[in-house]
């Protein structure tokens, strides 16, 4: 896990009147899943590459873990960082193994480690091993590429996970399932994970924070909740289409609108859900069995408690307008 901060970051390409991205300073804490989101050419990639060095600051400091990644050799910094791109950038020449396999070669693995390792990351992505190893990339769907090129990129155990829209091109249904996948590993591997997309759905899902980019600056950094329900200016409530409540709840996890409880709290009742079931869901409950509070679980453990109030607080509006 890794904290990266951005300290008045500021690129102008050469020739280009207007700054990609101007002046942004926020800090990333480790283990969070960030989306950076807002419409076409607001310099969401230009931020992310600057991350791993792809492009480099006209002005401004990044930070990784304290270091500023001026000081970190390139090559260097790139074997924390695992890279997910839109078109999942396989080597079409060599078998998904092969291409799974680069960044444990490079890292001077043996051949029983980095086999062991390829046949682990394909399970961790869903893929047997024994099916899709041998395979060439042309003999995948756009799905599998894309679960193919999430494995590459976590082979060398990276801190960071940088990915950019890499379901962009996937269609709505696989997209969703791939989603699932990347809350279902983030769970078990807690990466810091910047995520660029231009999908409102996809980061209301995924985010545990939303950093919104209009003309190159940061409008707004927090809670999908916060961004919902109090956002910073109307651009941002255009964007997220925040008129919607029952679809807003649809998008919200319960986690973040329940109450936290301690690990000795007794339920009253026997109504429950899941901490990672969305809004929506809960509330059908709590209308169906009219309890006045929910007990939330993560498996077997009570987690917090979830009431009427505070789904009505999650889709209230507050916007500056
Ligand atoms: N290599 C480059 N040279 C010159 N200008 C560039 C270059 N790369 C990006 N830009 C410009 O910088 C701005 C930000 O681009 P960027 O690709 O970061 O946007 P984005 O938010 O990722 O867009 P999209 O969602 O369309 O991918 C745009 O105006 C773009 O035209």
């Amino acid at each position: 896990m890794s904290a990266i901060r951005f300290e008045e970051v500021f690129l102008k390409f050469p020739g280009v009147s207007h700054p990609a991205v101007n002046g942004c300073t926020c800090k990333i804490e480790a283990g969070q899943l960030v989306v950076i989101l807002g419409p076409s050419g607001c310099g969401k990639t230009t931020l992310l590459k600057m991350v791993n060095r792809l492009y480099e600051p006209t002005s401004g400091r990044i930070y990784l873990d304290g270091t500023d990644i001026q000081k970190i050799q390139v090559t260097q910094l790139r074997r924390q960082m695992g890279y997910v791109i839109q078109q999942s950038g396989l080597f079409p020449h060599m078998t998904v193994a092969e291409n799974i396999a680069v960044v444990p070669k490079l890292l001077g693995w043996s051949r029983v480690q980095y086999q062991a390792r390829v046949d682990e990351l394909l399970m961790l992505v869903e893929l047997s091993p024994q099916e899709y190893r041998d395979r060439y990339p042309a003999q995948l769907s756009g799905g599998q590429q894309q679960r193919v090129g999430l494995a590459r990129a976590l082979a060398g155990d990276p801190k960071v996970m940088l990915m950019d829209e890499p379901f962009g091109a996937i269609d709505a249904i696989t997209r969703q399932t791939l989603q699932d996948e990347i809350l279902r590993l983030q769970r078990q591997l807690k990466k810091t994970i910047l995520f660029v997309s231009h999908d409102v759905e996809e980061a209301l899902r995924l985010a545990d924070k939303i950093m919104i980019l209009q003309k190159g600056q940061i409008v707004q950094f927090d809670t999908p909740l916060n961004i919902l329900t109090r956002p910073a200016n109307p651009f941002i409530y255009e964007l997220m289409g925040a008129d919607d409540r029952v679809r807003q709840l649809s998008l919200l996890r319960v986690e973040t609108a329940m109450a936290s409880v301690s690990p000795d709290y007794q339920p009253q009742n026997e109504h429950t859900i899941g901490r990672y079931d969305n809004l929506r869901q809960a509330l059908s409950v709590l209308l169906r069995t009219g309890a006045q509070k929910l007990t939330v679980l993560d498996g077997e453990d009570v987690v917090g408690i979830l009431t009427l109030e505070q789904i009505r607080d999650s889709a209230r509006m507050e916007v500056n307008r």
